[in-house]
């Protein structure tokens, strides 16, 4: 492998690099034991190594920032009192003093430096070079990007440059204009992003998919927070649209259909494409029987984050109590059924919406009509489960644009409009699954949910009676093979439909509130009445 000098990213004195290393270079590094704190992995039963990541162990947005300069100034879109999202500005003199925190943390060490590619597609991906001093990170951007050729190695270019300085802290924060002593700071221009004072491995692959999600509409492809799937031959592909723990990841590894990926894409012309080369999975109460493909590739070359073990490597999948968000991240090959040799797949024909309602409102499933689709897009409505963001500890319903508001760089319409020019030419139809609660109190069964993904590839809820669901106007079925018939209005898993009346209108009260920031032009006055009606 070529060399590299670390100098002209300013960082000096440089002991030893360890560039692309293999799995059994890393699996070595991360389980030396003169490791300490959270450098050090520790090997479980399944052979795969864990890790714990400190105080942060789900992102923190509000410690996200984006450079506000000449270039991103007009295009990014801002956090502001009308709208609130997570882009808030820091100025250049703050970048620079971040950056500098980074660079110094970094100097004068033993270094891990990984290449790879976001994006599968050549026309569109970003060559990221990651630079670390602590060998598991390095671990997992290699299981979670796309791992270049020996050949395109030789030739690594980078176009985005990524310095994780986890051990440093910002600490004159306050006068930075900065939220804490932790801070992911994006610049747009120069192409660089920094991370200080937190270990969460989703800050750097998130991080990574943020900037797809500015890049690629401007270049007139769709950028998406969903995963994506494909039958046996290849031809009829499904995305599956959700916020953290909605299902994204669940329900697109299903042994009956091949993966494309579990959680960010590109539409283009020539069809849906991963971003990564990797999935990232929760494994909280992780059981065997109903997600059986994911408790397999827990194994030598995974990387479980934050999961109990006891002295023996036994791991105790149900415990809590570091996070909710125990993580596994794996490379993609440690799925049976996935496409190859690259992930991509033709146009998607099924757009299933993943919403985790707590309010225990939505049917399980909802055909949506193409207005019902953009507006359902837009909304976002679902809840944050416990653990993937700081400070959440239980499931909070939240409106979030586009199932991903926290990944957006970009107006939300941007990416409504590039999703629905997708769908038209592809004839797409669009579904909102509520994998969340209903009236009995307990969340829908991954059982039932499965069943309900199954009528929908297979086309058979399209031949179902149906009914209409007031308030929503949603059509729903009221029978699909192999889901419980009760379910499917949600209404009768209420002790009294009243209960469910009531919640409903309140629910439909809380929609109608959110899309009042989309009324502003006529497309969004448009859509209002494909909305709920109270
Ligand atoms: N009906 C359901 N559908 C999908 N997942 C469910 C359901 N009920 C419970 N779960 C759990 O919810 C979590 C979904 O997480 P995951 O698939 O990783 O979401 P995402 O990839 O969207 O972040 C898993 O822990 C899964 O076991
Ligand atoms: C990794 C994350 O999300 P997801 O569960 O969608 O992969 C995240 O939001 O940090
Ligand atoms: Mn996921």
């Amino acid at each position: 492998m070529a060399d590299i000098n670390l100098t002209k990213y300013g960082i000096t004195g440089t002991t030893e690099i360890v560039h692309n290393p293999s799995f059994d270079d890393l699996f070595k590094a991360e389980t030396d034991p003169s490791l300490e704190g959270y450098e050090k992995g520790q090997v479980s039963e399944l052979g795969a190594v864990n890790v714990m990541t400190g105080i942060y162990t789900g992102r923190s947005p509000k410690d996200k920032f984006i450079v506000m300069d000449e270039n991103s100034k007009d295009t990014v879109w801002w956090t502001s009192d009308e709208y609130k999202n997570d882009n808030h500005p820091a100025s250049k003199e703050t970048w620079d003093v971040v950056k500098k925190i980074a660079q110094e943390e970094l100097s004068n060490k033993k270094l891990y430096v990984v290449d790879a590619f976001c994006g599968t597609n050549a026309d569109t991906r970003m060559a990221i070079r990651f630079i670390m001093e602590v060998a598991w990170q390095a671990h997992f951007v290699k299981n979670m990007f796309i791992q270049p050729t020996e050949e395109e190695l030789k030739n690594f270019e980078p176009d985005f440059v990524v310095y994780n300085a986890s051990k440093a802290k910002v600490e004159n924060y306050k006068e930075l204009g900065l939220n804490s002593e932790t801070a992911v700071v994006f610049n747009i221009t120069s192409r660089e992003q920094v991370i200080i004072n937190t270990w969460y491995g989703g800050e750097m692959k998130k991080g990574m998919f943020s900037m797809m999600n500015y890049y690629l509409p401007l270049k007139g492809v769709a950028s998406m927070h969903c995963s994506a799937n494909t039958d046996m031959n290849g031809e009829n592909t499904a995305i599956f649209f959700g916020l953290s723990g909605t299902g994204k990841t669940t329900l697109s590894t299903d042994p009956k259909r091949l993966l494309i990926g579990d959680d960010e894409h590109g539409w283009d012309d020539n069809g849906i494409f991963n971003f990564e080369g990797g999935c990232y999975a929760k494994v909280i109460n992780l059981d065997k029987e109903s997600e059986p493909d994911i408790y397999k590739a827990i194994k030598r070359n995974a990387l479980l984050e934050n999961v109990t073990l006891d002295e023996n490597g036994k791991i105790d999948f149900d415990d809590k109590s570091v996070t909710e968000n125990t993580r596994v991240s794996y490379p993609i090959d440690h799925i049976d059924n996935i496409v190859r040799p690259v992930s991509a797949a033709p146009a998607a024909k099924e757009v299933i919406f993943l919403s985790a309602d707590a309010f225990g409102v939505l049917p399980p499933v909802s055909i949506l009509d193409p207005e019902q689709t953009q507006y359902y897009f837009l909304s976002g409505f679902t809840a944050k489960l416990a653990g993937t963001e700081r400070g959440i500890t239980e499931p909070t319903p939240t409106f979030s644009a586009c199932f991903g508001q926290a990944f957006l760089e970009l107006h939300p319409t941007k990416y409504a409009e590039e999703l629905v020019k997708r769908m038209k030419k592809s004839g797409a139809k669009a579904y909102l699954v509520n994998t969340g609660w209903n009236g009995t109190g307990k969340r829908i069964s991954i059982r039932d949910t499965r069943g309900i993904i199954d009528a929908i590839l297979s086309g058979d809820i399209l031949n179902a009676p149906t009914k209409k669901i007031p308030y929503f106007n949603f059509e729903v079925p009221t029978e699909l093979p192999g889901v419980d018939p009760k379910i499917l209005d949600p209404r009768d898993t209420y002790a009294n439909v009243s209960e469910w009346e009531e919640k409903a209108k309140d629910l439909a009260g809380r929609f109608i509130k959110n899309f009042a920031k989309y009324e502003g032009n006529e497309a969004g006055k448009a859509l209002v009445s494909a909305g709920p009606q109270k």
